[in-house]
Order: structure tokens, then C-alpha cells, then sequence
């Protein structure tokens, strides 16, 4: 590709305005986990808390970005890998209007969230590791991939064909198989607390 150059463009309203109007600060919530592991029912029932307490919120998953944004994609490392830089950038964006950002994707490899880190700025990074044991996501099997993928019918599975690399120092660490909902969500709200 040629080089391309791009000078940006300032606005008159920005970050700091926008948290102005908000009453309160925008931040990137990261849910990484196994399929299964409970990212999805986490972020929903943290989003419903501050969408309660009148906080700016969206929430990113595999649904409203791998069918549509991402459905070039697919579940290759190369594929993964531009997945997650897709959805950091994204991220960022939503971070620069102002919301709380709350993403629910495997991100198996720790390079990749280490990417959006610095994308986003680590201050407005906060990453939550929904850990549980891959028994536990295969029993529960909430969508029936585990079985296919156990049958050979999905390639690249996560935790059976495809790596996990669990967040060595995460912000906050969830265990949906020993706490329940209340719990995590409870978690997550107190670490960001400050931060809002
Ligand atoms: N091969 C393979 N490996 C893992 N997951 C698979 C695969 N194929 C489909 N699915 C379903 O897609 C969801 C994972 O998509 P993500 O975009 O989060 O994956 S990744 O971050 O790019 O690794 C994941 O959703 P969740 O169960 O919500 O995690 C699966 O339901
Ligand atoms: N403590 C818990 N936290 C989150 N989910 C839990 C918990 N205990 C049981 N579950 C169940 O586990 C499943 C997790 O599914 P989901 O949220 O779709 O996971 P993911 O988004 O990581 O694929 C749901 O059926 C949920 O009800």
C-alpha cells in the first residue's frame, strides 16, 4: 500500500466537554473470557446498573460487531487479531463520545488486549478476566458449540482447539463458577466507581 498521510482534524467540543455534559467520565470496560464463561451476562447486568444511575453506556459483543462490522471475519488467528484491533479502535471512538464502553469478547491472546490498552490509554482501560473453568463453559454450553466443536465440526475452538491466554494481572478478576451474578457485577461496579 502507498503511504497514505492523514493529518487530524480538531473539533471545537471535545473529551472533556463531552464528560462535562455527562457528569461523568467515558471508559473501556474489557470482558475477557472462554465462550461461556459469562462476559455477555456480566456486561448486561453492569450496563443496567448505569444505565439506571443515568451513565452514558454501549455495549459491544459478537453480535452487533461479527455479524456485521467484522463478518469478513473469521475465527483464524490472523482473523482474531484484526477482530479485537477492529473493536479497540471502535472502542476508542466511543471512548472519545463519551461512554462507557462495555466489551464482551473471547480475546484469547493477550498481545491483542495489550494493543487496545494502549489504543485507548491505559488510564481508560480496564480489563475483567471472567474466568472459569473450561469444564464448567462446556457443561453449561449455553449456545452448543463445545459439543460441535468436541464433534470436530468447528474448527479453532477456543480452549480446545485454539488457545486462551489468560490476563496474567487483570483489573479485576470474576470466578462465575464459585460467585454468582451479584457478586461479579458488585465487583466490577466498585472497581469503577472511582473512576467515573
Ligand atoms: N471457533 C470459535 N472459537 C470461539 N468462539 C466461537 C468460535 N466460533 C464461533 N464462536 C462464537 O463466537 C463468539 C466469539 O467471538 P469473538 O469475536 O468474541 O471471538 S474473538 O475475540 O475474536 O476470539 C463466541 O461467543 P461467546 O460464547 O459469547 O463468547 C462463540 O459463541
Ligand atoms: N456467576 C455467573 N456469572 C455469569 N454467568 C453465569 C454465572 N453463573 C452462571 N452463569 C450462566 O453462564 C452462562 C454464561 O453465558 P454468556 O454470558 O453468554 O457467556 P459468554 O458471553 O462469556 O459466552 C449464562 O447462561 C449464565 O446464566
Amino acid at each position: 500500500m502507498s503511504k497514505v498521510i492523514v493529518i487530524p482534524q480538531i473539533h471545537d467540543v471535545n473529551a472533556e466537554m463531552r464528560a462535562e455534559l455527562n457528569g461523568h467520565k467515558p471508559l473501556v470496560l474489557w470482558f475477557t473470557g472462554l465462550s461461556g464463561s459469562g462476559k455477555s451476562t456480566v456486561a448486561n447486568a453492569v450496563e443496567k446498573v448505569l444505565h439506571e444511575r443515568k451513565t452514558r453506556t454501549y455495549i459491544l459483543d459478537g453480535d452487533n460487531v461479527r455479524r456485521g462490522l467484522n463478518n469478513d471475519l473469521d475465527f483464524s488467528e490472523s482473523g482474531r487479531v484484526e477482530n479485537i484491533r477492529r473493536i479497540g479502535e471502535v472502542a476508542n471512538l466511543m471512548l472519545d463520545a463519551g461512554l462507557v464502553v462495555l466489551t464482551a469478547f473471547v480475546s484469547p491472546f493477550k498481545s491483542d488486549r495489550e494493543k487496545v490498552r494502549q489504543t485507548v490509554g491505559a488510564e481508560n482501560f480496564v480489563e475483567v478476566f471472567v474466568d472459569c473453568p473450561l469444564e464448567v463453559c462446556e457443561a453449561r454450553d449455553v449456545k452448543g458449540l463445545y459439543k460441535k466443536a468436541r464433534a470436530g465440526e468447528i474448527p479453532d475452538f477456543t480452549g480446545i482447539s485454539s488457545p486462551f491466554e489468560a490476563p496474567e494481572s487483570p483489573d479485576i478478576h470474576l470466578h462465575t463458577d464459585t460467585e454468582d451474578l451479584a457478586e461479579s457485577v458488585a465487583k466490577v461496579l466498585s472497581f469503577i466507581e472511582k473512576k467515573l
